[in-house]
């Protein structure tokens, strides 16, 4: 019998905690403050920025969204950035990918203060956690929200066989560093890799974030297998996942659904590290 993994309740339960913790800090006169920069209008990318202004406003904190038309230079990017950095009623800000292909993404990312990068795409923090550094700092908020979806139905995760398909620096990448922090052992596969099917049948976790609607089918999982579904694909107005959810789920033990599943994990995540942010600062 397979259980479904529920990404709006463990969303919901967090974001109950981190508003717990908003209220703690405006109780000692801290306000959590984060900015989103929106460049252009992908009409994902609007959605996703407002569900995120939606949900730091339930929260309470100062949010602001900034907008940029689609022709916006370098520089001037690079110069919000800048402003942002240096405002102290900013802890946390981030930028909506993907860009305009006219930008250049690493130095966008690269311009933001660490201590404020939330989405910890910036080189310090990827190199913290690739190097398993103990102490403060922020990770991919895909990546984070998927360790507590597991964390919430699996007892353990030393020891387990992940297979991950797909090699993105906003899910796939920092998703293995988390996983091998925590001593499973992880391969890294993609749409590249011969026999395909070899790696995800030996998987007790199979993360799947190829871009690539329906792509997994039952042959293909390990019976009793923990299935997560980190594809987003529109085809005809409606949204499904890189694995056929109804065809898996006759084998899987645990599945993620799409929508529903780690969507929602993304923005709780966010602003769990909003707040994370802002306590750091006090602390650093
Ligand atoms: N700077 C960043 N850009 C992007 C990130 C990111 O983490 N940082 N991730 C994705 C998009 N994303 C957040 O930005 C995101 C994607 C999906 C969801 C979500 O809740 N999806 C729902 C369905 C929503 C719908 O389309 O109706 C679900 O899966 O249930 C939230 C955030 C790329 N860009």
């Amino acid at each position: 019998m397979v259980n479904i993994i529920d990404g709006h309740n463990i969303a919901d339960k967090l974001n109950i905690e981190t508003k717990n913790r908003v209220d703690e800090l405006k109780k000692k006169g801290i306000l959590p403050g984060i900015v989103v920069i929106l460049i252009g209008e992908n009409p994902a990318s609007v959605l996703y920025t407002r569900m995120k202004q939606q949900t730091a406003a339930k929260m309470g904190m100062h949010s602001v969204l900034k907008k940029f038309p689609e022709d916006v230079s370098q520089d001037e990017v690079l110069a919000a950035i800048q402003e942002y950095n240096e405002d102290p009623t900013v802890n946390a800000i981030l930028v909506q990918l993907p860009l305009p292909k006219h930008l250049n993404q690493t130095e966008i990312i690269e311009a933001i203060d660490p201590k404020k990068d939330v989405d910890g795409f910036n080189s310090s923090n990827v190199g913290k956690l690739y190097n398993n550094e103990k102490g403060n700092y922020p990770v991919s908020c895909t990546s984070r929200g998927i360790m507590t979806l597991l964390h919430a139905y699996l007892d353990q995760l030393e020891g387990k066989n992940v297979t991950i398909i797909g090699r993105s620096i906003l899910v796939s990448r920092p998703l293995q560093s988390l996983l091998i922090n925590e001593n499973a052992t992880v391969t890294m596969v993609s749409l590249h890799t011969d026999n395909i099917d070899y790696y995800t049948k030996h998987a007790d976790i199979l993360v799947v974030a190829a871009g690539k609607p329906n792509l997994i089918k039952k042959e293909q999982v390990k019976p009793g297998a923990t299935v997560i579904d980190v594809g987003i694909n529109k085809i005809n107005k409606h949204l499904v996942g890189d694995v056929d959810f109804d065809d898996v789920k006759e084998v899987a033990g645990f599945i993620t659904p799409v929508p529903g599943g780690v969507g929602p994990m993304t923005i709780a995540t966010l602003m769990q590290q909003t707040v994370d942010l802002t306590e750091w600062s006090l602390i650093d």
